[in-house]
């Protein structure tokens, strides 16, 4: 490797071409479920759950964005004023912050919790990783469930008021799920009725994992 390529990787934090092979730097060959769904779907809580059962690490977006508006970075004013528009944020600095955690945990196993949320997310991710996902957890659930459930969550998100709500469904529903449905044609959505409370719910996405477990998925 080049002594540029070697500083533009220490800078930027990404493998460079020969590095790439499906693997993360220090030739880290990991499994990656994104876990999709509507805003108030359940992604975060489920996930929580299959940390628990399976053993992966839960690495969600929505988080990883936050923490860089509460860390004050260089573009966490931009980060916060697209969160409370309901827009999505550049990929770069999305995926960017997704490698740089998957990096950093020891574990081969990831939840990507609201990723990818866009097809420029999905090219982004797998031009800077080389990253296939074994299958996408899709929770499906109306509007009208998930608006009940982002109203009563007080968690103190900006964006958990009517009218982000509403900006949020539309990007999900223009931007996301043609990318569910493409991934469905090509066989690897497995898809929760998830308006069903977190226990039913997460008895599905068990026979999910397992399943995945036994086929070395
Ligand atoms: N199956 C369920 N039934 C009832 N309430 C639920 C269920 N799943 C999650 N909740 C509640 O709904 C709220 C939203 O859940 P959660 O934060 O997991 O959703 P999310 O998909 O991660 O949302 P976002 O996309 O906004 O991050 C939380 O208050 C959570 O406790
Ligand atoms: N891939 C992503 C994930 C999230 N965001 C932004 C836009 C979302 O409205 C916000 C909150 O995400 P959540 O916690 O609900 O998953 O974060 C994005 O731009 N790109
Ligand atoms: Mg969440």
């Amino acid at each position: 490797m080049g002594n540029c390529c070697a500083l533009l990787k220490s800078i930027m934090g990404f493998a460079t071409e020969e590095e790439h092979d499906g693997r993360l730097p220090k030739q880290k060959k990991v499994k990656v479920v994104f876990v999709l769904g509507g805003p108030g779907s359940g992604k975060g809580t489920l996930c929580a759950k299959i940390v628990e059962q399976f053993g992966y690490s839960h690495l969600s977006s929505g988080d990883l964005l936050r923490k860089e508006i509460k860390a004050g970075s260089e573009h966490g004013t931009m980060i916060q004023n697209m969160m409370n528009e309901g827009k999505l944020v550049p990929s770069d600095i999305t995926v960017r912050l997704i490698q740089k955690a998957m990096q950093e945990t020891d574990n081969d196993k990831f939840l990507l919790d609201g990723f990818p949320r866009d097809e420029e997310n999905v090219r982004t991710f797998e031009k800077l990783t080389k990253i296939e996902p074994d299958f996408i957890l899709f929770l499906d659930c109306p509007e009208e469930e998930m608006t009940k459930r982002l109203l009563s969550r007080n968690q103190g998100r900006e964006d958990d008021n009517i009218e982000t709500i509403k900006k949020r469904f539309r990007v999900f529903q223009e931007s996301t799920l043609p990318l569910v449905n493409y991934y469905a044609s090509k066989g690897k959505v497995r898809k929760v009725d998830a308006a069903r409370p977190v226990e039913d719910v997460f008895e599905s996405v068990k026979t999910i994992f397992s399943s995945a477990n036994e086929q070395g998925a």
